[in-house]
């Protein structure tokens, strides 16, 4: 799915608004619409709803669903300011509130006095994509009033406060949601850790704008949903045997390390790759045999990797657990020195590459390299923030010709041609150590079996972060385990079988 900036957004309510037979009004009342669907489904009629709007488009919502929920008999209070002006159809939603004498209206300044009820649900309507600057004092003040309220919060299409597209400001006053209701699409500050952390759980309604607008529109962002996912998926074919799917071979382990060489070989194997290798120093050599009997062990050293064969055809995927001795060192330049073959890079070998920039110039045109945000400051320096983080990425996809996957709450994959492509499955159950070894196999299974870097990587995030939803539903996310996700990953395969209607 493509994402819009804010500006690209207004465009896309324009464009729909002059070429199909609806209004601007009408739109509000579909998003709005929508929103009392998703109330009804998640609290019952005695709650009451405090509604807070402000003066645009996105107060004009406000109204709408306060109008639409006192209707279906809901106790509805609103907050606006009356004072200063409301855009068009704030203001006929206004009007249409004010009409209705169930529905108490008090400006702002009453919410210190008001006395909410104990089950009060929180709306918030402030602003929506149309702020274009930080808030005002008053409005702040507010602001943080609410967010220290006990009840639950909803924001309309975005938390407010929150820049659609950009990094907030250094103690920015933003509501703090516990559900997000969204139209069409997914603004980019839902992505990032500090302004995605205001979002809560976010939901998109799709109210109906142009096609032909969302089909000809271009971007560089997009999500990885379930219909990409579907379109990049090969499923395997019957007429086949181990050598149609491919050999990887996985460089990882010293002495302590182990369990990162086989957590790597484990979901590389689950991953469908036909032939598995796993390079490791010869401490590992039971443990792998125990644990992954299915790959060939080829050794690298005695408690770490030094030296290590490599066969042109097999698809690499190295660093979890390798530890950066000067002979691992060694031999991992060595080998990318002589390699031409996309490779997957992780974990100790990204920081054997920091060492001295030079190292990048080594990747081969289409490797895949999967930093967390640390890894990916040693590699190309220190960032402010999560938007600039991903502004650096970009430049060095493009420059380096490889593909980063930034790991994340919500991952990006970054392309060399200035795409991004943002991951929403996973969570934070996830958030341990072996997950990312994993996330290396899985990356050199898809590789290996001839998906495109591309699409490998694409899927592979994807497919990480099902594989973790699976386990976290399981066993929680609290006490799932990295292994846990790998188990799942079969069952991931069988939720895309299940689902490709080819199949
Ligand atoms: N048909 C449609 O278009 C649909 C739109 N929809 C809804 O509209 C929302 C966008 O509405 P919007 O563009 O009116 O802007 P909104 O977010 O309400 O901001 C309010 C206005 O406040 C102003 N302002 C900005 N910053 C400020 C600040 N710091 N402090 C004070 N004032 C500030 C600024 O005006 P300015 O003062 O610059 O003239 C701005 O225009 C969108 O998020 C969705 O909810 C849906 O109904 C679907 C159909
Ligand atoms: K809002």
């Amino acid at each position: 799915m493509k994402i819009f900036s804010a500006q690209q957004i207004k465009k896309w309510d324009a464009f729909s608004i002059l070429n199909n037979p609806i209004s601007s009004l009408q739109l509000m009342e579909i998003a709005a619409g929508s929103c009392v669907e998703w109330i009804i489904k998640n609290y019952d009629p005695a709650h009451s709803f405090c509604f807070f709007c402000g003066n645009g488009n996105n107060g004009g919502d406000g109204f709408a669903l306060a109008r639409l929920l006192y209707e279906k008999g809901f106790d509805v209070t609103v907050f606006a300011d009356q004072n200063k002006k409301f855009s068009a159809e704030a203001l006929v939603n206004f009007e249409r509130c004010k009409a209705i004498s169930g529905i108490d209206i008090f400006g702002f300044e009453h919410f210190n006095d008001f006395s909410f009820n104990e089950s009060t649900v929180i709306i918030d309507a402030l602003f929506g994509i149309g702020l274009n600057r930080p808030v005002e004092e008053a409005t702040a003040k507010l602001i943080s009033f609410l967010n220290d309220l006990n009840f639950p919060k909803v924001s309309i299409d975005i938390p407010s406060g929150l820049i659609p597209d950009e990094m907030i400001g250094v103690n920015a006053a933003v509501f703090k949601a516990d559900h997000t209701l969204t139209f069409q699409s997914w603004k980019k500050s839902f992505f990032h850790p500090e302004s995605g952390i205001f979002c809560g759980k976010i939901q998109v309604f799709d109210i109906g704008l142009s096609k032909e607008f969302y089909t000809h529109e271009i971007t560089n962002d997009y999500i990885i949903d379930d219909s990409l996912i579907h379109e990049t998926y090969k499923p395997r074919s019957e007429f086949s045997h181990k050598g149609t799917f491919g050999k990887a071979t996985i460089v990882a382990g010293s002495f302590g390390k182990i369990g990162a060489a086989v957590m790597a070989t484990k979901a590389c194997l689950r991953s469908g790759s036909g032939i598995t290798f796993v390079t490791a120093p010869n401490c590992g050599y039971e443990i792998l045999q125990n644990s992954c009997p299915e790959a060939m062990f080829i050794s690298g050293g005695q408690n770490y990797i030094v030296d290590f064969d490599f066969e042109e055809n097999s698809t690499f995927g190295i660093g979890p657990g390798l530890g950066t001795h000067p002979g691992t060192e060694t031999a991992i330049l060595k080998f990318l020195k002589n390699t031409i073959k996309p490779v997957v890079i992780d974990a100790d070998a990204l920081n054997i590459i920091s060492e001295n920039s030079e190292h990048l110039k080594l990747l081969p045109k289409k490797s895949i390299i999967t930093p967390h945000p640390k890894e990916f400051e040693r590699l190309f320096g220190q960032t402010q923030n999560s938007f600039e983080r991903l502004r650096l990425a970009r430049q060095k996809a493009e420059e380096l010709q490889i593909f980063i996957v930034l790991k994340d709450h919500h991952t990006q994959v970054i392309t060399p041609q200035n795409q991004v492509y943002y991951n929403i499955t996973g969570n934070s159950g996830m958030a341990k150590g072996g997950s990312g070894d994993a996330l290396l196999g899985i990356i050199t299974a898809l590789l290996a079996q001839g998906y495109s870097s591309q699409h490998a990587a694409i899927f592979g995030v994807w497919l990480h972060g099902k594989a973790g939803d699976f386990a976290g539903e399981k066993f929680s996310k609290e006490a799932m385990l990295p292994s846990d996700l790998i188990e799942e990953i079969g069952n991931v395969f069988k939720f895309l079988a299940k689902k490709n209607p080819s199949d």
